[in-house]
């Protein structure tokens, strides 16, 4: 077993840590991101309100100036003027975060227009210079409200500048969650991939091997990449070696190779199976060497054995596709001979008699031997059913019956049928 191959219960487990390490780095990085976020946000409305609150302060300190003002022009007793004074006096000097010099200055200037009105109101011989005073003010309370909608605009500025960094931060977060989603599914998807690649094809291709197997197919499986499946493979492909030798032990003749005659009579009746359907007719033939017990007695029994093994050889070369040689027992071999015409079945069994009796006469380790061969044909209307195979194996040993009676060394064929005459 290759054992240098990793275990894929071991990669299986590292890479399953790997992964949730990875998975759970990102989503606490995202955590973080959102919490920091959300931190700074908080801390950026606290920074920001005080400031907006003290602006609206002062905006609403600047209008009710105006208010104490118009009321030291218009009130009707001069108490309440006094008192609105009085009033406009502390606001002025009240002081501010929100304002600037500017706007302190003219608070203060407010302030002392608005007590010289109150002095020239209280001198009710210079009342008659009411329209003037009334002017001057306007002009002072127009520059307060300038002031104040300065102020209000600086607010609404601070106000939307938060905003947008909050509204920044949150796309940027959605951003990162979104990259952080990628990458987590790329992950599983990699991960995925892995597994394939290292469990489940090697599993489809020992279950493809197992199947292929059973209907009698050769299958090779490829190495895995990991120790279990490795181990795996190796069965299979183990057994598929036993199953191939069985078979090959069940279906070929030990010393020729060519099949025995289980398997020819088995080929012989699938035919007649199949055959019939496709309208095809087959030719069978018995061969039979002549005089083959002389060659063992006179040259031994392992010169006898190479003449069977050359008789194979050089009758194998000359057969057409789909053609099958059988040894039926001893050195009685016969020949399935599908979809060919009466004649071109009898020249094929003419050229293998030529040709044993070339080879063997050519070859310097054995005896010059001839061969006899009986053959029969059938056409598809006329040929037995299945399971009936014996009859023409039956029929072309009678063939060959006569072919050794007179004189050996020749082909014939069995006696033509009606239908064999017009092939
Ligand atoms: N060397 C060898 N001889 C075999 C084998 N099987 C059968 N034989 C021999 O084949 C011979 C068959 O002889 P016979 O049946 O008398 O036929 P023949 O001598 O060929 O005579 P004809 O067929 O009439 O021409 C016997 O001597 C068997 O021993 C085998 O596997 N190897």
């Amino acid at each position: 077993m290759p054992y240098h191959l990793p275990s894929i219960k071991g990669l299986t487990l590292k890479y399953s840590v790997l992964l949730g390490i990875g998975i759970t780095l990102l989503l606490g990085g995202l955590v973080t991101l959102n919490l920091d976020n959300a931190l700074q946000a908080s801390r950026s409305a606290d920074a920001v309100l005080p400031k907006i609150l003290e602006q609206q302060r002062a905006a609403l300190n600047l209008e009710r100036l105006q208010h104490f003002g118009d009321l030291v022009i218009y009130a009707g007793d001069i108490h309440t003027k006094r008192q609105a004074a009085l009033a406009a006096q502390a606001l002025s000097y009240q002081p501010s975060a929100a304002y600037t010099d500017e706007v302190r200055q003219e608070l203060h200037q407010a302030y002392q227009v608005i007590r010289e009105i109150l002095y020239q109101v209280l001198q009710s011989d210079q009342v008659d210079s009411r329209e003037l005073i009334e002017t001057r003010w306007q002009a002072q309370k127009h520059r307060l409200q300038k002031l104040g909608n300065q102020i209000i605009a600086e607010a609404t500025k601070i106000q939307s500048q938060a905003l947008e960094s909050i509204a920044y931060n949150n796309i940027r977060l959605t951003y990162i969650g979104l990259v952080v989603a990628i990458l987590v599914a790329a992950f599983i998807v990699i991960w995925g991939w892995w597994l394939a690649h290292k469990l489940i094809h090697p599993v489809q291709a020992a279950s493809r091997a197992l199947n292929a197997l059973e209907s009698g197919q050769k299958y090779q499986l490829a190495p895995a990449e990991s120790q279990e499946m490795a181990t795996i493979h190796q069965a299979v492909n183990k057994l598929a070696e036993r199953v191939q030798d069985l078979h090959n032990w069940a279906h070929t003749d030990p010393l020729t190779g060519c099949a025995n005659r289980r398997h020819f009579v088995d080929e012989l009746n699938r035919l007649l199976d199949q055959l019939p359907k496709k309208a095809h007719p087959l030719g069978v033939a018995m061969l039979d060497l002549d005089h083959f017990k002389q060659v063992n007695d006179q040259h031994g029994h392992p010169v006898g054995d190479l003449v069977l093994r050359t008789l194979v050889v050089e009758t194998t070369a000359l057969l057409p596709n789909h053609a099958l040689l059988g040894r039926l027992g001893g050195e009685e071999f016969a020949l399935l001979l599908p979809a060919l015409s009466m004649r071109e079945c009898q020249q094929i069994c003419e050229h293998i008699r030529l040709q044993i009796s070339r080879a063997t006469e050519r070859h310097a380790a054995l005896p010059h031997v001839t061969l006899s061969l009986g053959l029969t044909w059938c056409a598809p209307d006329h040929l037995p059913a299945s399971g009936q195979g014996e009859v023409l194996l039956q029929q072309a040993d009678q063939a060959l019956y006569q072919a050794k009676h007179q004189g050996r060394n020749q082909v014939i064929l069995a006696h033509p049928q009606p239908s064999m005459l017009s092939a």
